[in-house]
């Protein structure tokens, strides 16, 4: 019998509670000890400290010169693309693009905000941004068009990709046929905490970068979370994690099916059913155990029992707007909403990552293909923080003109805001303009 996680939430003791509120991705306390050592010492030593850390946490023997992919590896990575796979990234990479293309802002707007008053914004792309595609428990092409398109649409001028070798020191082809696809021509074989240490200092090989994307473990993230005064950490993107709220109308069978895709992430990302019907539980719990004694590798299936019994599982409520309450209280990643008529809850749903409607919209499609972006907000930064899009990559400058006239009729107010905050050059700048004009 295996052992799920059932939680009756209105009775819940608060230990309990906790427990599946926090989830992983808030403790990485573990981590921050060698995470640090880590840091300093890539700061300190460059290539060779990067290289070590390679070989020690990878398992793989570079020279500086190896931790570039060449143009003949990229050549041959993407020769090796099963077609069937070539054809599905290039339909997601379709889809993805369109999707961050209707993001784009104007690129620069003004108004007159009064007479003589003009102001406005102006969009600018991020010089050089690092991208992390991580390797660790899977490959992940799907997160490098996530953070390649958004970047590609915006115009950064430098994308640099940085992800784990493999035991034979090698990048997964489809990574490399997924760069090739958004023409990213800059690759390097990091990963773990030195990859963010080295694009946040630079090394002789690796350069150095305004901003860090992309999701990791907690390796990745303490050093984000450490360096973030050196380099712009993006969005916090920790262990994968799923809410998938239903109600006694929901099939068993499709809930059970989609409660087990996050959960196979990571012995610490969290998926949860969250329901006010006993009897869905009861059939999901039921189809959970057949389906999970189905799934074929022993790792996966090993992640999902954990999961199930540590941050995962099932939550019953009182009722459905209870249901909506916790979803907003956990606010999760990933979302699926299988309630009759999910449309009249969209108003109701403000703290969730991605919020999937309906029984046909698993949130495998919005990992891989359907055109949002899959890189979102964990461990309940969905309360403030949105997906990756076109917007991490552009930033606004404020643009302002006033004209003489305009500024004369501005100037006592300005002053008298000066004088209260007893900024007194600020006053000045205002006041001795004219004193001075009319001498
Ligand atoms: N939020 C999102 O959008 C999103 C998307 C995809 C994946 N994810 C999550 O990202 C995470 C990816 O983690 P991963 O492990 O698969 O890949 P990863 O690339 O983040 O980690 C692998 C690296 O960790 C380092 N490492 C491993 N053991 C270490 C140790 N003991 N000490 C120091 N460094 C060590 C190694 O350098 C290795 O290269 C998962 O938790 C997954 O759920 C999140
Ligand atoms: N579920 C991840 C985001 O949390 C995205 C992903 C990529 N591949 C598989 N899953
Ligand atoms: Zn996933």
């Amino acid at each position: 019998m295996m052992e799920v996680n059932r939680i009756n939430w209105s009775t819940a003791d608060e230990e309990t509670k906790k427990r599946i509120l926090t989830r992983a991705s808030m403790d990485i306390s573990d981590q921050i000890p060698v995470v640090s050592e880590i840091c300093a010492n890539v700061s300190a030593r460059g290539d060779q400290a990067v290289l070590e850390y390679t070989k020690q946490f990878d398992g793989v023997n570079l020279t500086a010169i190896e931790m570039r992919v060449t143009p003949e590896e990229y050549a041959l990575g993407k020769a090796q693309v099963d077609p069937e796979v070539a054809a599905a990234l290039r339909y997601a990479a379709k889809n993805i693009r369109a999707f961050h293309e209707a993001q784009k802002p104007q690129p620069m707007w003004m108004m007159e905000v009064d007479d003589g008053i003009l102001a406005g914004e102006k969009v600018t792309p991020i010089t050089d941004v690092a991208l992390y595609v991580p390797r660790g428990k899977g490959s992940f092409p799907s997160v490098l068009l996530m953070l390649g398109t958004p970047a590609v649409v915006a115009g950064v001028e430098r994308i640099v990709v940085l992800t784990p070798p493999n035991p034979e020191g090698k990048v997964d082809p489809a990574i490399l046929f997924v760069a090739d696809l958004l023409g990213i021509t800059e690759m390097y074989k990091v990963g773990g905490a030195q990859a963010v240490a080295a694009a946040a200092y630079g090394t002789e090989t690796i350069p150095k970068c305004a901003k860090i994307l992309g999701p990791g473990n907690p390796y990745v993230t303490a050093a984000k979370r450490l360096l973030m005064g050196v380099i712009d950490p993006g969005i916090p993107a920790g262990p994968s994690e799923a809410i998938i709220v239903a109600d006694g109308l929901a099939t068993p069978y499709k809930v059970a099916l989609d409660l087990l895709i996050e959960a196979e992430h990571g012995p610490d990302s969290a998926s949860l059913l969250v329901t006010d019907s006993e009897s869905l539980a009861d059939a999901v719990l039921h189809d959970l155990e057949q389906l999970i004694a189905t799934i074929k590798n022993p790792m996966r299936r090993a992640y999902v029992l954990e999961v199930l019994r540590r941050y995962g599982g099932i939550i019953v409520t009182k009722s459905v707007s209870d249901s909506i309450a916790f979803v907003n209280e956990y606010a999760p990643e990933h979302l699926e909403v299988m309630i009759q008529d999910p449309f009249s809850y969209l108003q109701s749903i403000v703290n969730a990552g991605e919020i999937l409607l309906g029984e046909h919209t698993p949130i495998t499609l919005c990992n891989f293909l359907l055109g949002p972006n899959a890189i979102l907000p964990t461990g309940r930064h969905a309360r403030t923080v949105s997906s990756v899009s076109l917007h991490d990559f552009l930033k606004r400058s404020s643009i302002g003109y006033v004209t003489e006239k305009a500024l004369q009729r501005m100037a006592p107010y300005a002053v008298a805001m000066a004088d209260v905050e007893g900024f007194e050059t600020h006053g000045d700048a205002i006041r001795k303009r004219f004193i001075n004009k009319s001498s």
